[in-house]
């Protein structure tokens, strides 16, 4: 294995090319007066006179002229145009060094580089974290506008619906046209000395229900019942309205105590017989109902004592333990 520093090699090649072309052009001809020495020689002939040794000197001199020329172009050429790229190598600075003089600077940026790259991390990631902390902010603030939005188009909704003549949920009337109905119904039994019952009816245990079965299957509960009582009470005078909650009435002109006691027994049988909300139900859904009767020979004051001993009624059947009817007194 060669001992020399690989830098010496491009000028120590171009040296020996040099060396090589001249032991050439020294070489060459003596071989070709020595070959054709030997080719004359081969043949046998006389001495050589002196115009056959200039001829032959010529030969010579031309045929080494052309071996030259032939070495030059395929040989030494070629090498030197290699010879001379290797320099231009070497003249190019090497990117990193393995010498122990170069290579501790060189480390020094690197780490330093290194540094700043992770400083500009840090900045940019603080600078995200900041962005992300405003975002919450935002959100937080666009939540709460939000939930203000909500309250208010519920307050809104709700006061919708009070001015609106029907139940949102059930579709069947509500409280402001049942105490328009109830004064005007009133009024007319007392002119014409008719008669008039009126029935409050309160579903049983309904938070429980809720509770069970959940919120939606108690709206179904309520829109069944509310459906229910529609197809019992259907003559045109009749009315069934939701005052809220899970709390109906059913305003009956024509009826007395034990006509509208009758129809409404009957209901309340029906509705048990619902099963809400799918069937299976062990407790079915049961009603109270307080019901009162005005008529020429139990005349009330006003529709609002009428509705007044109803919601007695009802009170005491709720107390009795509820899913019964209860008659005002
Ligand atoms: N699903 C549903 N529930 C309602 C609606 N309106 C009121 N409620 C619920 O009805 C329940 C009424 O509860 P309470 O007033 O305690 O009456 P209750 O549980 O029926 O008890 P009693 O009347 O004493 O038998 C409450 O849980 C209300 O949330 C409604 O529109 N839909």
């Amino acid at each position: 294995m060669s001992t020399e520093s690989p830098d010496e090699l491009p000028g120590r090649e171009t040296r020996r090319l040099g060396s090589l072309r001249l032991r050439l052009t020294l070489a060459l001809p003596l071989l070709n007066v020595l070959a054709v020495a030997a080719f004359e020689w081969s043949l046998g002939g006389d001495a050589p006179t002196p115009e056959g040794l200039a001829r032959l000197a010529w030969l010579v001199l031309l045929l080494s002229a052309a071996q030259l020329l032939l070495v030059e172009l395929w040989m030494l050429r070629p090498l030197r145009r290699l010879a001379a790229g290797c320099e231009a190598m070497e003249s190019v600075p090497m990117p990193l060094t393995t010498d122990g003089e170069g290579a501790a600077p060189r480390l020094a940026v690197e780490l330093d580089r290194i540094g700043h790259a992770m400083q500009r991390a840090r900045d940019s990631l603080w600078q995200q974290e900041q962005a992300a902390r405003e975002l919450q902010r935002e959100l937080t603030e666009q939540r709460q506008q939000l939930d203000q939005a909500q309250a208010t188009l519920e307050a809104n909704r709700r006061e919708l619906a009070s001015l609106e003549r029907v139940d949102t949920l059930t579709g069947i009337a509500n409280q402001r046209v049942f105490d328009e109905a109830l004064r005007r119904e009133f009024k007319r039994a007392q002119r014409q000395r008719g008669l008039l019952a009126l029935a409050v009816l309160d579903l049983d245990q309904f938070r429980q229900f809720n509770e069970t079965h959940g919120r939606e299957a108690g709206d179904a509960a309520l829109q069944r019942v509310a459906a229910l009582l529609s197809t019992r009470f259907k003559r045109d005078t009749d009315l069934v309205a939701r005052l809220g909650g899970e709390e109906f009435v059913a305003l009956l002109p024509g009826f007395g105590m034990a006509e509208a006691q009758g129809v409404l027994e009957s209901l309340r049988e029906e509705l048990r017989a619902l099963r809400l909300p799918d069937g299976s139900s062990e407790q079915p859904l049961t009603v109270s109902i307080g019901l009162a009767a005005a008529s020429p020979a139990h005349p009330y004051l006003s529709a609002q004592a009428l509705l007044q001993a109803a919601d007695e009624a009802l009170y005491i059947a709720k107390h009795a333990g509820r899913d019964r009817l209860s008659l005002a007194a």
